[in-house]
């Protein structure tokens, strides 16, 4: 587990005379589960926002597999292979479960406008693969009996899960989810560790997350930063951060 997915150093974000993340540096590495827990408005949204091209971070470097992307725009960090979910779940409400799928796709799909008009085979053949993929991860993610159903329709949990079938859909290197088990019951939360550590085993790839629930954080992250203030406090192994006197200190009265 040494090779480097992401790399972020001395990340400053600045609004106005707020210095909302200060001096932050974490490396997240290949197949690793790495999470940033802190108290409320202590920066960990905002540190998301600048690693997925959301915000332009004031100073600091951000490298993806090796490429310096700070301050690109997150259309351009995800052809990079960085995607993430947002703490309310941002889909297509009015199109389908399917559709939902099938757009994803369409920002990666490289063929050009003339196949598409002319409905040259080339295109025909994309479309097709398109929506074999979207198929894929309907069955994976336990979807596919709402496939037609308008994705707003859908509860809470599913649609939760189809927003990471959305991210899962274009083969991320690493996947960003923001709160993800907000809103979710006791026996959903336990169906998303399950798949958070499913999708890390066989796809290859890494996870950075943010998460109040300290029971999901604590049984499937493999390291952990915990932020106050802005700041980073300590980034350790699950079993270190919990018996940390700073991290218990900036939880008192939290939990
Ligand atoms: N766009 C913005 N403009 C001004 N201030 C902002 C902006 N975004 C965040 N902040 C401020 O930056 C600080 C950090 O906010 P941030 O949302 O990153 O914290 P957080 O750790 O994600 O909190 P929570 O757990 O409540 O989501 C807060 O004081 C917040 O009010």
């Amino acid at each position: 587990m040494s090779e480097k997915i992401l790399s972020v150093n001395g990340l400053m974000m600045q609004f106005g005379g707020l210095l909302a993340v200060d001096s932050v540096s974490f490396d997240v590495s290949k197949n690793e589960i790495f999470a940033i827990i802190g108290p409320n408005g202590a920066g960990k949204t905002t540190v998301f926002n600048c690693v997925s091209g959301f915000y332009k971070p004031t100073a600091g470097s951000i490298t993806l597999n090796g490429k310096a992307i700070a301050g690109y725009p997150s259309h351009k960090v995800a052809r990079h292979g960085l995607v993430r979910t947002f703490q309310n779940v941002r889909l297509f409400k009015h199109l389908t479960v399917l559709e939902n799928l099938l757009v994803a796709q369409h920002t990666q799909i490289k063929s050009s406008l003339l196949p598409g008009l002319l409905n040259l085979p080339s295109y025909r053949r994309s479309e097709r693969q398109a929506l074999n993929n979207a198929v894929k991860w309907l069955d994976f993610m336990g979807l596919r009996q709402f496939a037609n159903r308008e994705a707003g329709n859908l509860a809470y949990g599913h649609q939760r899960r189809l927003e990471i079938a959305r991210c899962m859909i274009t083969n991320p290197r690493l996947l960003l989810l923001d709160e993800p088990a907000a809103g979710l019951n006791p026996q959903e939360k336990k169906d998303l560790a399950d798949l958070i550590n499913q999708l890390r085993n066989d796809f290859d790839m890494s996870v950075l997350l943010i998460e109040h629930d300290m029971s999901l954080i604590m049984g499937i992250s493999d390291r952990i930063l915990v932020m106050e203030h802005g700041k980073p406090i300590v980034t350790d192994k699950p079993e270190i951060v919990r018996a940390d006197p700073r991290v218990i200190k900036a939880y008192l009265g939290e939990e």
